[in-house]
């Protein structure tokens, strides 16, 4: 339990650079020799099988957990969201946003971020009038308001329906496109992998073991079954077309 986030500094430098990276349980190394750039602006997925180290990873970055070696270097704390929405039930939407903000500004502030992701008139309102895929809009505005350079996401669309998952992909885009925060996203699902990444990491025996650019549409289904390769997922009996 030796080195942990450190501040890195030219405007020029990436969102995050893992150098070296090395985490264990006990006697159980989870991350060995891992290294990873992300660019800010660059929307990075990041699959693998179930305890292969993702949020092992994830939580490193987020300054959460302590490592065990090797570096992390971040311009600034990265801004998290997580599957569940993680809101205090007893503020309200823009006091959640605000985050503890005692700047004079803060309502106006917390207004725009929500207004950015389709809440711009539940400010007053309270947690638990929110559905699933609301609650998760607040989240991301509550992220936002960090101003980060690194947005990492935690599987946040997991336990959404499967449309108003679509709806978050989209939003999600353009929210990255708006403010040019690096994203990695760790998540289950290779469709959502492929249809808002840059590019593709597969996490095995403690390091990335693949990675694809993504690069339009002709290119996708075949990075689908080059993925589902890569995770060990083969199909036994091809589905027909
Ligand atoms: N606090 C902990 N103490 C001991 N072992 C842990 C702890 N947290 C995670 N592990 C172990 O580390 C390994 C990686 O766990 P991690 O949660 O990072 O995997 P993951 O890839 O995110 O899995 P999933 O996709 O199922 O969420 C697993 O074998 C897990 O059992």
């Amino acid at each position: 339990m030796t080195l942990h986030v450190v501040p890195s500094s030219t405007a020029a430098s990436p969102a995050v650079a893992v150098t070296h990276l090395y985490r264990a349980y006990g006697s159980r190394v989870v991350i060995e020799n891992l290294n990873l750039r992300i660019e800010r602006g660059e929307f990075v997925a990041l699959l693998g099988e179930s305890g292969c180290g993702k949020t092992t990873l994830l939580r490193a970055l987020a300054g959460l957990d302590p490592i065990d070696g090797g570096r992390i270097a971040a311009p600034r704390r990265p801004a998290v969201v997580f599957q569940e929405h993680r809101l205090l039930p007893w503020d309200t939407l823009w006091r959640n946003v605000a985050l503890g903000l005692q700047a004079a500004d803060a309502r106006e502030r917390a207004a725009a971020a929500l207004a950015e992701v389709g809440l711009g008139d539940r400010l007053d309102d309270w947690p638990r009038n929110l559905s699933g895929g609301e609650a998760q809009r607040v989240a991301l505005a509550r992220a936002l308001m960090q101003e980060p350079e690194l947005l990492l996401l935690d599987e946040p669309f997991a336990a959404l329906d499967a449309l108003t998952r679509i709806r978050m992909h989209h939003l999600v885009r353009e929210l990255v496109a708006t403010h040019r925060p690096g994203v990695l996203l760790v998540t289950h699902d290779v469709d959502e992998a492929i249809a808002l990444a840059d590019r593709i990491l597969v996490m095995r025996d403690g390091r990335i073991a693949f990675e694809h650019r993504t690069s339009g549409h002709g290119a996708r289904s075949i990075a689908r079954a080059e993925l589902l390769a890569e995770l060990g997922v083969v199909a036994s009996h091809p589905i027909p077309a």
